[in-house]
């Protein structure tokens, strides 16, 4: 008998999904549909032991909160939005470089003299007094808004929960202020809002995340493991280089190469590891050297023995 496999929670539609899929194409995972081409479950190919699962992108932050699903791609706006004690149910493994967005407080860009949340809270005192109502909040961001207002000190205001469109809000006549998340800032342009200069409640991107309440056992854990250890091999090829020089040349060659060798590469045999960004750098000190001639070839994956943030994440689970 096979034992329950681990859950892993991918975005089934809208912008992340697309960009998911690249990510695991990169990372060498073939994503191998078993319920059909239009089915919501498959596999990944070479990694037994793992169901992906096509979720959308709130429905895995709830899967993960809860605990029905054991891993995840979403972005962290919607993981926050989960509670403020978020972080004691779920752990971000893995930023990944994609789904960037910023979660903004916004105001109408005709408010000249709002700037700033303490303007806010002093228009908020001004909206009271002078109308008896509170300063609307239109949002589907409810308990980031509250917490950001808060620890800004503004309290005069109440929020108008929105799913959607939340940027027309103060034209249609909803409300004041908007909270939403922007990525080219053309739909805030379009509504003539503006960012406040200190309104960035966060900035947001797809995470690795996993579920701390999922019920691991050593067989979900051992996947995680290989999925992350795959994962992280990619990400750390891409900031290296591998050079190579001739052995009759290897000692000149690693006496002018190990300063960036210990600016974190590490010594091969003929050859070392480098950081890209060192990498033109470290070329001109062989060149100096005399070292020649001097190969560069990117590596597909760099594995590492452990995960650092796999350690973390199983000592918070108390294994
Ligand atoms: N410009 C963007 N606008 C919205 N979301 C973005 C943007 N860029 C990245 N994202 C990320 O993608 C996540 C999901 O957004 P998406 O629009 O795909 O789905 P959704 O808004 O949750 O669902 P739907 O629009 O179908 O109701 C966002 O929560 C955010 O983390
Ligand atoms: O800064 P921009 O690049 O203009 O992107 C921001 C907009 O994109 C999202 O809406 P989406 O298209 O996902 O529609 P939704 O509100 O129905 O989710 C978000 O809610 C903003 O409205
Ligand atoms: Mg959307």
């Amino acid at each position: 008998m096979t034992s329950a496999p681990m859950i892993f929670a991918i975005p089934s539609k809208g912008r992340l999904k697309d960009q998911v899929e690249a990510w695991l194409a990169e990372c060498g995972f073939k994503l191998e549909m078993t319920g059909g081409a239009r089915g919501y479950s498959a596999e990944l190919s070479g990694l037994p032991g793992v169901s992906v699962r096509l979720l959308s992108a709130g429905d895995i932050a709830a899967g993960l909160d809860s605990g029905d699903l054991h891993l995840g791609v979403t972005g962290e706006d919607l993981l926050r939005e989960r509670g403020d004690d978020m972080d004691s149910r779920v752990m971000l493994l893995r930023a990944l470089g994609f789904g960037r967005a910023d979660l903004v407080v916004t105001a109408p860009k005709s408010w000249l003299d709002v700037d700033t949340m303490a303007d806010v809270d002093e228009v908020g005192h001004a909206h009271l007094a002078r109308t008896g109502r509170r300063l609307r909040v239109a949002t589907k961001y409810v308990t980031q808004t509250r917490a950001f207002f808060a620890r800004h000190g503004v309290a005069d205001y109440r929020i108008v929960e929105s799913s959607g469109a939340t940027e027309g809000a103060p034209a249609a006549g909803a409300a004041e202020l908007v909270v939403d998340i922007t990525t080219t800032g053309a739909t805030l342009a379009a509504n003539g809002l503006k960012i406040l200069s200190d309104g960035v409640i966060l900035k947001s991107q797809a995470q690795l995340t996993a579920s701390r309440l999922a019920g691991w056992n050593g067989e979900q854990l051992d996947a995680l493991r290989r999925l992350l250890s795959v994962v992280e091999a990619k990400g750390r090829a891409g900031k290296l280089a591998t050079l190579v020089w001739p052995a009759e040349q290897d000692r000149a060659a690693q006496d002018a190469v190990a300063g960036f060798v210990a600016k974190g590469g590490s010594r091969r045999a003929n050859g070392a590891l480098l950081a890209t960004a060192d990498l033109f750098d470290a070329a001109a000190a062989l060149a100096e050297a005399g070292v020649e001639p001097v190969t560069v070839s990117r590596p597909d994956y760099v594995f590492e023995s452990r995960s650092a943030v796999l350690d973390r994440f199983v000592a918070t689970l108390g294994k």
